[in-house]
């Protein structure tokens, strides 16, 4: 059996996307399959990817996630169900940067530069342009309920140190525990973030995502933050995170940090993100491309439990 996928990423954040309608009767073990830096997808010559045929290990490039995305394109706007299966095979309800992929994957479709995305953490409205993509991304939440926090818990987890680092914990879709520091590039993320991703405070676990603020903004921005973020699923760091971008605006607009109406430039490794809220509910913007298409040559059959 094989199928066919494109590759897109969005600020380097960098997903095998893939049309619903294909047979991949096993979604977590295909994304554990292709995500896999090392043996998942690989380019081949001209451009285009085959999942078992190349060997060289400097072609090989893996994913951030599988991105099944169902398009509806009788609706105006079309719209697309998306469903992120992350490395490790688990399913998030939101991925910023995914989203913006989506959106991108179904305009060339349809030739619309609008385009609804059904997530699981709701329906999301895309604008897209030659070479960006604004997404709405809803009402950043801290209510204990929501992120989630410990069921016991009554108040938001606000500036409190879990497993040696100060946080705060947000949900833009998915969970976050933010932190502030003066250099991000100081911190060893894979040394401190494991453990308040599995912290007993995050019962669902979080993404961690530490940054700093820029002494100066430019591009229009009124505020700039550089970004680090450690991704639940991933089980580590991502040259960008969408909803960690997002976190990251929510806890310094919390804080009283940055005016309501601020527009914040957000600088993981893989580029610039761009977040402005209007009221209460936020919106990402920034780059997503495609960059190569094929075609894996194997899908993993569903396995029975006592095989995995
Ligand atoms: N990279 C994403 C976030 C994906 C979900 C996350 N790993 C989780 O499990 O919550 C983004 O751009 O937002």
């Amino acid at each position: 059996m094989s199928i066919e996928f494109e590759k897109f990423h969005g600020t380097g954040n960098d997903f095998v996307v893939v049309d619903a309608d294909e047979y991949v009767p096993d979604r977590g073990a295909f994304a554990r399959e292709v995500c896999d830096r090392r043996d998942g997808v690989r380019l081949t010559d001209g451009g285009a990817a085959d999942g078992g045929a190349t060997t060289a290990p400097t072609d090989s490039v893996g994913a951030d996630g599988a991105l099944f995305l169902a398009l509806e394109p009788k609706f105006s706007p079309p719209r697309a169900v998306m469903t992120l299966v992350q490395p490790d095979g688990s399913t998030a309800a939101m991925c910023g940067n995914g989203a913006r992929c989506a959106a991108k994957w179904a305009a060339e479709r349809t030739g619309a530069d609008t385009v609804m995305l059904d997530t699981q953490a709701g329906t999301r409205r895309a604008e897209i342009s030659d070479d960006e993509v604004t997404i709405e991304m809803g009402a950043p939440s801290f209510a204990p309920g929501d992120v989630p926090l410990a069921p016991d818990r009554e108040q938001p987890l606000v500036e409190e140190t879990v497993e040696g680092v100060e946080v705060t914990a947000v949900n833009t879709g998915v969970p976050h525990a933010v932190a502030f520091v003066e250099d991000v590039d100081e911190v060893d993320l894979d040394a401190v973030a494991p453990a308040v991703r599995h912290a007993d405070a995050f019962p669902e676990g979080a993404n961690v995502t530490f940054a700093s603020r820029r002494s100066e903004a430019g591009d229009g921005d009124t505020v700039a933050f550089d970004q680090r973020t450690y991704e639940r699923g991933v089980e580590g760091e991502t040259s960008a995170c969408g909803t960690g971008a997002v976190a990251i605006a929510a806890v310094a607009r919390r804080a009283g940090e940055i005016d309501g109406d601020a527009s914040v430039g957000v600088f993981p490794p893989g580029g610039r993100l761009g977040v402005t809220f209007r009221g209460e509910r936020a919106s990402l913007t920034g780059p997503a491309e495609r960059e190569f298409t094929g075609e894996i040559s194997s899908t993993p059959e569903p396995r029975r439990v006592s095989e995995a």
